[in-house]
């Protein structure tokens, strides 16, 4: 069975309206196995691992196994698309195109289910790309190692171009992150007596303002690397002095030195705190990823093959501060990733974003037609 482009839509908004925390993916994961199912084939073997799949269409005739992998969960973000097909996940939302992935995935899967490829292809669809990561556990499990792919293949969709867009380059592409909590506790007490009490939201005020200090300090001019506090909470009551504050953010950077380097100031600045405000700290790195490496000649066969399809419009862009555990995948095989152009007003991780559903089936075709003409 192939999935025309009616279809592949109907799928989109299905799993657009069950978004899901990572490994949490329980419905969006009954929806696939029921979707995978219905595509005829006995050379499909499906396993399930945790809230993810793991479904390998085996070559006719195969020397190597190619990998294509989706991520599968949604944001806590609430919803303002206005969508007849809106997320019935309160507070949940696909709001960085993982349906966009899964439903591309599914219609390249479908294709292969009914024309058997030569070589065989790893399909992945992986769960908790948004934290903790899924991709680093999945390589180690048993199924991965069984099945190992000889490389790798990935896209992410991409606000800012027009639908017909490939984007990608040789070499690094997408940064090195690094989840950032911390704790601040000291003494509470009566907003009127501030001077028997240490002020936790004072104190998280100066660790943020402090931070900004870093990239714009200690990080060399012509290296890049973000320190962004996207969540700061503390306190009970408008009168009440807060005894407790955390902050929550996250790191990026374009090398793992960088990486060491932003760490230790934020280390340096979080204990002058602890002296300044006499308070205690805790910091905790949460999920890191590693950077996201195209190989590179991977990445010239590929952009070759863009560059000479007529409905196509191949940019090499420039590397990004996003972060990707797919990065994981790509340390264990050569591989690479690329942006998806879905033209969207509403950037990835805002509440409108409405990607141009053209991109699904234009992405189908694209792979189909790539997959097919290096695994023949
Ligand atoms: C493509 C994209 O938006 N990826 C996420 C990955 C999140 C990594 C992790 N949870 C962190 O915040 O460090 C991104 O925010 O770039």
């Amino acid at each position: 069975m192939t999935l025309d482009p009616t279809r592949l839509i109907s799928i989109r908004r299905d799993l657009h309206q069950i978004p899901e925390g990572g490994f949490e993916e329980f419905k969006t994961q009954f929806y696939l196995k029921k979707t995978i199912a219905s595509f005829a084939g006995t050379h499909l073997e499906m396993k399930e691992w945790r809230t993810g799949l793991f479904v390998l269409v085996k070559g006719f005739s195969p020397e190597k196994t190619y990998g294509y992998r989706a991520d599968i969960d949604g944001l806590p973000i609430k919803e303002e698309t206005g969508y007849e097909f809106s997320s019935r996940h309160e507070g949940f939302m696909h709001a960085c195109g993982h349906d966009f992935h899964m439903t591309i995935a599914l219609g390249v899967l479908a294709h292969f289910a009914a024309k058997q490829p030569k070589e065989s292809i790893l399909f992945i669809f992986q769960p908790a790309e948004e934290g903790p990561g899924g991709a680093q556990p999945m390589l180690e499990s048993d199924i991965f190692k069984e099945w190992k792919p000889d490389e790798m293949l990935a896209l992410h969709i991409a606000p800012e171009y027009p639908v017909g867009t490939v984007a990608t380059r040789p070499g690094l592409l997408f940064a090195n992150t690094s989840e950032l909590f911390i704790d601040l506790k000291g003494r509470g007490g009566h907003a009127a007596l501030p001077h028997l009490a240490n002020d936790m939201v004072v104190a998280c005020s100066h660790l943020v303002t402090q931070f900004q200090s870093i990239v714009a300090r200690n990080v060399a001019p012509l290296d890049s690397a973000v320190v962004t506090a996207g969540k700061i909470t503390g306190g009970t009551k408008q009168n009440i002095i807060a005894e407790h504050a955390r902050l929550e953010g996250t790191i990026r950077t374009l090398s793992l030195e960088s990486m060491a380097t932003v760490k230790k100031r934020i280390e340096a600045l979080t204990a002058g705190i602890e002296t300044g405000f006499d308070c205690t700290a805790s910091i905790d790195y949460g999920a890191n990823y590693c950077q996201v490496f195209n190989d590179h000649k991977i990445a010239d066969r590929f952009m070759s093959f863009a560059a000479k399809r007529a409905d196509t419009t191949l940019i090499e862009c420039e590397k990004a501060m996003t972060g990707e555990d797919f990065g994981y995948f790509l340390e264990a095989v050569p591989g690479l990733m690329f942006w998806l152009g879905v033209d969207s007003k509403s950037g990835l991780h805002t509440p409108g974003l409405h990607p141009d559903e053209r991109a699904i089936p234009f992405a189908v075709e694209y792979l189909i037609d790539y997959l097919s003409t290096v695994s023949s």
